[in-house]
């Protein structure tokens, strides 16, 4: 089996963009995909693919085979599904609180399509067993279009029920979500711009303006 990761460096997490420049935007995505490619290996994957823009450079720290390809997150994934005969994780890069015991269930799940869902309809993980025929439909409720597809193709799906696994880091609450439970790198990162404002509610996250990132 492979290991995928989608991985987009320029402008990523625009969302983020009213807590975070675009350059620690750039630095953030980055720690996000090594905490991942670190969970991975941990979980036993030795073959890691990321798929990422031409004009990204990835940090040779990442121990992974990089291909590039410039279209789309759709179009990329699914030339290269067509291209697999073996079982494909495909695992997006901004899933810093997923842990290696998620990775080792989730491949040894019986169902042809294993999926994870992401907050707000997203799909975070899918473990697809026999991925020629399969094509991925990302973005809107991509988890819904994914059950769908599997239905479709009358594959069996088993979804993954985890709050760590399927807590996305997209809006600025979800980084609260990081330093809560983080672990990694980008929790270290997070750490050092944001601090926890509780109050009778959920905790929220406190930027402080002063410190620089680096
Ligand atoms: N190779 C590739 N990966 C992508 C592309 N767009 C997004 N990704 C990756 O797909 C995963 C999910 O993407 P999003 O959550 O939408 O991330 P994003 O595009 O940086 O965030 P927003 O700008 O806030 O939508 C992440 O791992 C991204 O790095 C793309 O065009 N090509
Ligand atoms: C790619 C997209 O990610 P989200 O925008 O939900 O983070 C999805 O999961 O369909």
């Amino acid at each position: 089996m492979r290991a995928v990761i989608p991985y987009k460096k320029e402008n990523a997490k625009s969302r983020l963009s009213t807590v975070m420049t675009k350059e620690q935007r750039e630095i953030f995505v980055e720690k996000m995909l090594l905490d991942v490619v670190a969970t991975l290996r941990k979980g036993g994957i030795r073959n890691i693919d990321i798929i990422t823009t031409n004009a990204c450079d990835v940090k040779k720290e990442v121990k992974a085979n990089i291909i590039e390809d410039d279209t789309d997150l759709n179009d990329c994934l699914n030339k290269y599904l067509s291209q697999k005969e073996e079982p494909i994780l495909i695992i997006m890069a901004d899933l810093p609180l997923v842990k290696f015991s998620h990775i080792k269930d989730i491949v040894s799940s019986k169902p042809d399509v294993t999926i994870v869902p992401g907050k707000g309809g997203g799909t975070n993980i899918l473990f697809i067993r026999k991925p020629e025929n399969f094509r991925v439909k990302y973005y809107g409720s991509s988890f819904e279009n994914h059950c769908m597809i599997a239905a479709q193709q009358n594959l069996s799906i088993g979804v993954y029920d985890s709050f760590l696994a399927s807590t996305d880091i997209d809006e600025p609450q979800d980084i609260t979500e990081l330093l809560l439970h983080g672990q990694g790198i980008a929790k270290d990162y997070a750490e050092k711009r944001f601090g926890k404002k509780e109050g009778k509610g959920r905790v929220k996250i406190s930027p402080f303006n002063e410190i620089p990132m680096s």
